[in-house]
């Protein structure tokens, strides 16, 4: 929950409609100090940050300011004065951002914050640092900013607690450390975790204008002499994480299957491969499965693509709800492909056959409001523990046993046959 402290209705009306946009809430309004120390000790386990104006008709000095400042809440204050001084004096007592109400952007920018104030509290950031007064003025910051905290001497302890906590997703290194300098400790990071999204931020403070060009050479994504202002140091924190969620954001895309919401055929590989080899080492049993919509041209031809496609996607919504804990994708066109953790073939065959049976007992709806009935044929790779193929191997074992469900009939589940294999 947010809480916004604001006696003017007209900026009230235009931040309701601002922060609603942004998907930001639930924000409460207070108008006067009175009320928002209510409406702050009513929701005090709830709220995560407040948006704060200086004057108010019971606190024309940013008396409201201080009293949350005291009960360690995040504030940003909102103001009509541009006045530099105050500005340096509030922001050194410990408020995370001072917007100045000039236009819509001014309202746009104290949304974003207020958003980030939420976001931060899951992200954790690295500090690592030799001087403790440095750590300290850095970690200081960061939690101003909501987020988790960790900190480290050097760079061989930085690299442990990278290793041991998963919500590192910031990391702030100094260059001159003794054993490991900062430039060693982001080349082993990258090259550790050469797939794990992290946004690190280069600091020194030497005059040297080469320091800041080889941490972005060597894999910084961005970089801050010492001594930095407060604000410049929220304002790029605030920017490389935001680069950072995009790049998360539209990487989590690419592994998607636009029409079925489903995991696609690059990531069904791509993560399949290291999954099976995995499993294998473990000695877990595990099955491989191809499904595929029986007679789906004919559907096509007799309803249309938009009538195919709604039938792909009801039962795409049937496959997440009954195999979410499994790896599945849409593997081509009407063919969904499934790795079984845990299960043997026996256990895999039942629980497929269920799902066909299911299927064949479900109205799909089409656009139209007319409806259908459905069938899915499948075919199983089957497990044993001395099999070691490959996933390519499991696949094309599946999908020949998912020949044989087609010719013998459809609407089967059909396990491979290794005596009747071609090779
Ligand atoms: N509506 C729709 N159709 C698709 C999509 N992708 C592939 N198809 C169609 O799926 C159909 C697949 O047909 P086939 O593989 O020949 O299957 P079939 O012969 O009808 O059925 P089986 O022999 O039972 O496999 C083709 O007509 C494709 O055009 C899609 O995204 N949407």
């Amino acid at each position: 929950m947010f809480l916004i402290i604001e006696d003017s209705p007209i900026v009230q009306k235009i931040l309701q409609h601002t922060l609603r946009q942004q998907g930001i809430e639930p924000v409460v309004f207070a108008s006067t100090k009175a009320e928002g120390i209510e409406l702050y000790n009513e929701h005090k386990d709830s709220v995560v940050a407040a948006l704060v104006d200086l004057n108010l008709p019971d606190a024309p000095d940013g008396e409201m300011v201080s009293y949350l400042l005291d009960q360690r809440l995040p504030v940003v204050v909102l103001t009509g004065s541009d006045d530099l001084n105050q500005r340096k004096e509030l922001l050194k007592s410990g408020v995370v951002d001072y917007v100045i109400k000039e236009n819509r952007f001014s309202y746009q920018y104290a949304a974003r914050m207020l958003n980030r104030l939420e976001r931060n509290r899951s992200i954790t950031a690295l500090v690592v640092d030799d001087s403790s007064t440095m750590r300290q003025a850095v970690t200081s910051y960061l939690r101003l900013q909501n987020f988790q905290v960790v900190e480290a001497h050097n760079g061989a302890e930085g690299l442990e607690k990278l290793e041991s906590d998963i919500s590192i997703k910031l990391i702030i290194t100094d260059y001159h450390m003794p054993e490991m300098n900062g430039f060693a400790f982001l080349q082993q990071v990258r090259h550790r975790y050469d797939k794990r999204p992290l946004a690190i931020i280069g600091l020194s403070s030497q005059e040297d204008a080469d320091i800041s060009v080889q941490f972005i050479k060597k894999g910084a994504n961005d970089f801050l002499q010492k001594p930095f202002q407060q604000e410049e140091f929220s304002c790029r924190v605030t920017n490389n994480i935001e680069a950072l969620e995009q790049f998360v954001a539209v990487q989590e895309q690419a592994t998607l299957d636009y029409l079925t919401g489903l995991r696609n055929r690059r990531y069904f590989i791509e993560e399949g491969d290291a999954l099976v080899k995995r499993l294998q080492a473990e000695g877990k049993p595990f099955t491989v499965a191809l499904m595929d919509i029986d007679s789906f041209k004919g559907i096509n031809d007799e309803y249309g693509h938009d009538a195919g496609d709604a039938v792909l996607k009801q039962l795409a919504g049937y496959l997440q709800q009954t195999f979410f804990r499994f790896h599945m994708a849409r593997y081509g066109g009407e063919e969904f492909a499934l790795i079984l953790p845990g299960l043997d073939t026996d256990k895999a065959y039942g629980l497929l056959d269920q799902f066909r049976s299911y299927v064949a007992d479900q109205l799909f709806i089409l656009p139209d409001d007319d409806y259908i009935r459905v069938t899915v044929s499948t075919g199983v790779a089957p497990f044993s523990p001395s099999n070691k193929s490959m996933l390519h191997q499991l696949l094309l074992d599946a999908d020949e046993a998912l020949y044989a469900a087609k010719e013998g009939g459809r609407n089967l589940v059909v396990v491979h046959d290794p005596t009747l294999s071609a090779d």
